[in-house]
């Protein structure tokens, strides 16, 4: 069974996505966002150390090797952590709308086990936006980038501003990403436009 629920149906006046003039280009690796986010960063041993690439329009593909460390029942992939892929491949879209948002919802349909060991392709595409609510949807494929379908998200993304991690946000972590040297990465750990 699959579908979303209404609240992931784009209202009548939403418009399509608009790809931003700097947004990287085709096939241009997009690089993690901030070294800690545990779907990304290198800094975490056991994430998931996602890797995105833009595609064409706004869509980025990524993949995602599931180790030993991510297994929910024995030698398969937790769902959570499947989630967790899908919720990074649709996040780092927001990149190539240069719109900083945090998920507000996401739906995942698990469609067939994923083992250990195995690549998970994934493709995602921002399908519409409304305000500041931006929709897109994600695939994961198995045994290769046209192989069959294991899971599915669908995903509302709500803009925010940079106050949105600097209010909420432990002061440590905050401080920490804010004064690094290195403006890009400063400005992308918090998904800004630097
Ligand atoms: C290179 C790599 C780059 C970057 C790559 C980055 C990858 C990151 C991937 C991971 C991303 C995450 O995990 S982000 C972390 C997980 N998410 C969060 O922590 C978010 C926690 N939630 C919140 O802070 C808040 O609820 C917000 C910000 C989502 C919304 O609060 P708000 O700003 O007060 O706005 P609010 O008025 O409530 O909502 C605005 C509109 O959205 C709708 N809306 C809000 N939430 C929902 C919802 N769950 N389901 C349906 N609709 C919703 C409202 O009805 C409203 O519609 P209308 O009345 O206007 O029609």
């Amino acid at each position: 069974m699959t579908g979303t629920s209404a609240a992931l149906t784009p209202p009548a006046d939403a418009i399509p996505p608009v790809r931003h003039p700097e947004a990287p280009a085709p096939g241009e690796l997009l690089g993690a966002h901030y070294e800690h986010c545990f779907g990304c960063g290198g800094g975490q041993p056991h994430g998931l150390h996602l890797a995105a690439r833009a595609g064409e329009g706004v869509t980025v593909t990524a993949e995602f090797t599931v180790t030993p460390d991510h297994q929910g029942a024995p030698g398969l992939a937790h769902g959570g952590v499947l989630a967790t892929a899908l919720d990074e491949t649709l996040g780092s879209l927001n990149w190539l709308l240069r719109v900083i948002a945090v998920t507000g919802r996401l739906e995942t349909d698990y469609v067939r086990p994923v083992p250990v060991g195995t690549v998970l392709h994934l493709e995602a595409e921002v399908t519409a936006v409304s305000g500041r609510k931006i929709y897109s949807t994600a695939t994961g494929r198995i045994g290769g980038p046209d192989g069959p379908v294991a899971v599915r998200g669908y995903a509302l993304f709500i803009e925010v501003k940079v106050d949105h991690f600097i209010d909420n946000g432990r002061p440590e972590e905050i401080q920490a990403a804010m004064s690094d040297p290195d403006q890009v990465r400063r400005a992308r750990a918090f998904e800004v436009n630097p």
